[in-house]
């Protein structure tokens, strides 16, 4: 657990930029700072490896006072991972990967072994370990930033914007291996962005803070978006709050129409989604046309995905239907907005009703 008590931090031109900041990060989640630019994020994740140092409070990481552990020594224990990765451009990748072994003094052999194994777990080939940083795209490079912190197996990350400098597709997909990767090693992850989805997509806990490092709210993503305890965290929210906290309400209850899923056309006076041989969606019939079957827009697991997938797939298909599909991609059945809203009802008394 890493905890701030009354933390502040004013810096010598005056600026303060975290005001009596307390906070109790647990151990073995994700918690994500969140704010806008300038409201002292940074400055909060550097006070935790004393890249920072406070000017009063004390920061305990598994509770030990920061202070008292030499930087150094610190840095060990805590991964850190930033924009782009910040890695040495000299160095080939593999050897980026081993940098904090090498410098405990781990055998080098033992050391490229293991970082062998990291970049298969950030799921980079291995014949990307001879390149050097410029011979990777910025997603390849923000994973082997991720490899790397993850090297010296610290029980502690900090993670400064690190899937920030890539584009949204690349970027999913990083968010997604990482949420993955947690599963398997439930490191405690203090983790810094600007951007309210992702924080709210990441985090176990969500700490969205206020210009003047002060605390708007400190909550699960859920019930920040279901009740913000302020106007400035309801704006920082953004309009589309309710639909967000879709989310968080699993497709599994829906009731699902199958009487509209055909393997073969004719007329009806009935949107009905054509399914292939392996009974995957191929196209929609429109009522009272013969015309040449539609494209199907995207489809979403049930089950698996949220209601608000299964809006967005009600949404993207010229039908007004969701697509909801078995893990194999196999069509299970449709599901109308009248469905989608009787499953959301009972379950989100504020939002809905
Ligand atoms: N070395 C410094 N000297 C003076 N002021 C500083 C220094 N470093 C940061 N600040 C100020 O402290 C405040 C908080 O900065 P910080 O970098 O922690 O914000 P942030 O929330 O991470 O912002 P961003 O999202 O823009 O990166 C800002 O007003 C910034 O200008």
């Amino acid at each position: 657990m890493i905890t701030f008590e009354s933390v502040t931090k004013q810096f010598p031109d005056g600026t303060v930029a975290v005001d009596d900041l307390s906070l109790e990060i647990p151990a073995g989640k994700i918690t994500v700072l969140v704010g806008p630019s300038g409201c002292g994020k940074t400055t909060t994740l550097r006070m935790i490896n004393r890249m920072i140092d406070a000017t009063s409070g004390t920061i305990t990481v598994d509770g030990q006072d920061v202070r008292s552990v030499d930087p150094p020594t610190l840095r060990r224990r805590i991964g850190y991972v930033i924009q782009a990765g910040g890695l040495l451009p000299h160095r080939t990748i593999v050897d980026n990967i081993a940098t904090v072994p090498f410098l405990l003094g781990q055998d080098k052999k033992q050391a490229r072994a293991h970082a062998m194994e990291l970049l298969e777990r950030v799921g980079l080939p291995a014949s990307f370990a001879k390149r050097y940083p410029h011979q990777l795209s910025g997603g390849q490079q923000q994973r082997v930033g991720v490899a790397r912190a993850l090297a010296a197996d610290p029980p502690v990350m900090l993670m400064d914007e690190p899937f920030s400098a890539v584009d949204p597709v690349v970027r999913k997909q990083l968010q997604e291996e990482f949420l993955r990767l947690q599963t398997e090693l439930h490191k405690t992850i203090v983790l810094v962005t600007h951007d309210i989805d992702e924080a709210v997509k990441l985090g176990d806990l969500v700490c969205v803070l206020e210009v003047g490092g002060r605390i708007g709210q400190f909550d699960t993503p859920e019930r920040l978006l279901a009740s913000p305890s302020d106007r400035f965290v309801e704006e920082f929210l953004g309009d589309d709050r309710g639909v967000r906290r879709l989310s968080f309400v699993g497709s599994d209850g829906l009731s699902l129409d199958t009487e509209r899923v055909v393997t073969s056309g004719g007329v009806a006076d009935s949107w009905r989604l054509l399914v292939d041989a392996d009974g995957k969606p191929s196209g929609w019939l429109a009522p009272g046309s013969e015309g040449d079957p539609l494209p199907v827009g995207r489809a979403f697991v049930l089950g698996n995905e949220s209601l608000r997938s299964a809006l967005d797939s009600a949404v993207l298909n010229p039908s007004g239907d969701a697509i909801a599909v078995d893990a194999d991609g196999k069509v299970v059945g449709l599901a109308g907005q009248e469905q989608i809203m009787g499953a959301l009802r009972g379950r989100l008394p504020s939002e809905v009703a």
